[in-house]
């Protein structure tokens, strides 16, 4: 194996490498790195791994600096990022609505007590599920999406009913970490473009609906945004439509979503998203955009997800195998693309540690693979992990909160892993272990 040969600093995490990890993150003794207070070897120990670790305190924080940065604005964690009862507790108790895309995700909310008024609900293809239970629990808002939810909405809704919506509409920009989510162009399935006329049309028809009230625009650039200009020019496009709306229809919408996509690091020393910034120059802009088009400026929405969940995450391995070949070094660990498929799916990289026991201080090249039957069940891609790493030792991944549990799937049968906070020096179990037994009894015929 070929190694690298690094200061002995190195057994301790330095704070630049800390910088992706929960603010909580301390390492009492050089390789026993605790969150929340406690020790992830003691989490791995009580819950067994593969495990998800949620630290409350920094979902906290993460919805408090949201609402200092944007005190004006009404921010809605996207739920898609990670959700269950007491992830929708948590932000709920901190202030903020919630975005969800299905029933599943609504009632889970709403189970766990989530006001249904501050609940948004979108979807390119809502099921007639979808919309009567949306409509069942009197979600605040239903954004739509395509022109036949109009009618759908409206025959569902009565004659004499009543329902805040708000129309997705395609601004034409493009943004995002990886093309697969990049939602603010033309060539992609969500929402109803400015250009070709379609949103317009759309919003003419739903204000000759009574029973529909049409509160404001949507848009949603796309995913893992770093840079602020594309939501300068989402805003101008936006209230530039919401202009000509009030000259074709008199019509003065209240409210403007700007949807989420704010990005994250995942390694050190990548950028992330300056949500300070970001607001100061969205309110300057959409200032500026209403005084020149005579208009009220709008109520701001927010929805951030994974800015929320994602740095409050991490994913807890054990080293399974170590295996040199074909010149390079494979670290096989007991979880994989079930339960985070975002490697194979956009290439993305992360940055594993070493814990629960200090590694040697010489480092070595390898790459961090799942026990999925497939090549591209890669973990972490040609990372540096101390050359004594070996099975039962534990990898943790930092940045694991969104888009990995959320998108988790049976392959392989091996079950998806639990969820265990940690706050103040305790961990408490939040989702178990999907046991076999959970599958097996979905199995009902011969
Ligand atoms: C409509 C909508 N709002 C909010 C989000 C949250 O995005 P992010 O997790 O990138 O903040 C998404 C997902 O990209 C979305 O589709
Ligand atoms: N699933 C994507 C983000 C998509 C956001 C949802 N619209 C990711 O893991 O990065």
């Amino acid at each position: 194996m070929t190694t690298v040969h690094e200061p002995a600093v190195l057994a301790t995490a330095s704070a630049e490498v800390l910088s992706v990890w929960p603010a909580s993150t301390a390492e009492p003794r050089p390789g026993d790195l605790t969150v929340g207070g406690v020790a992830l070897a003691e989490i791995a120990g009580r819950f067994d791994t593969p495990v998800y670790v949620l630290d409350e305190s920094e979902v906290r924080r993460r919805c408090q600096n949201y609402r200092d940065a944007f005190p004006e604005a009404e921010i809605h964690y996207a739920a898609k990022a990670f959700l269950c009862r007491a992830m929708a507790h948590w932000v709920e108790e901190e202030g903020l609505g919630l975005d969800v895309c299905s029933a599943g995700e609504l009632e889970l909310a709403v189970a766990a007590g989530f006001p249904p008024d501050k609940i948004v609900l979108h979807g390119n293809a809502k099921t007639p599920h979808d919309l009567k239970k949306a409509l069942s629990y009197g979600v605040g808002r239903i954004v739509i999406d395509s022109p036949s939810e109009i009618a759908r909405i409206a025959a569902a809704v009565g004659p004499d009913g009543h329902q805040k919506v708000m129309v997705r509409v395609v601004p034409g920009i493009s943004a995002g970490g990886h093309e697969k989510i990049r939602t603010g162009t033309e060539d992609q399935k969500f929402g109803l473009s400015i250009s070709d006329g379609y949103a317009q049309h759309a919003i003419a028809r739903i204000l000759d609906q009574p029973q529909l009230e049409l509160t404001g625009l949507h848009c949603h650039l796309g995913s893992q945004i770093t840079d602020v200009k594309p939501y300068l020019s989402a805003v101008r496009r936006m209230v530039g439509l919401m202009a000509r709306l009030r000259e074709q229809h008199g019509v003065v919408l209240e409210e403007l979503d700007l949807g989420g996509g704010h990005g994250v690091a995942y390694r050190p020393g990548e950028q992330t998203m300056d949500l300070t910034r970001l607001a100061r120059k969205v309110r300057a802009e959409l200032t500026e955009a209403c005084a020149a088009a005579g208009l009220t400026v709008p109520r701001l929405i927010i929805e951030p997800g994974r800015a929320i969940a994602g740095p409050a995450g991490i994913a807890l391995y054990r080293v399974v195998s170590v295996k040199h070949t074909g010149g390079h070094t494979f670290v096989a660990v007991d979880g994989g693309m079930s339960d985070n498929p975002r490697p194979a799916l956009y290439g993305v990289r992360y940055a594993p540690r070493l814990v629960g026991r200090r590694g040697s201080t010489t480092l070595a090249p390898v790459t961090v693979v799942g026990r999925h039957c497939e090549a591209g069940d890669v973990v972490a891609a040609d990372v540096q992990l101390p050359d004594d790493v070996g099975a039962g030792d534990l990898i943790a991944v930092p940045v694991a909160g969104a888009y990995h549990l959320s998108m988790a799937s049976g392959y392989n049968l091996v079950g998806r892993p639990p969820v265990a906070a940690v706050r103040d020096g305790r961990a408490r179990l939040l989702v178990r272990r999907e046991s076999l037994e959970d599958i097996r009894s979905r199995d009902v015929g011969l």
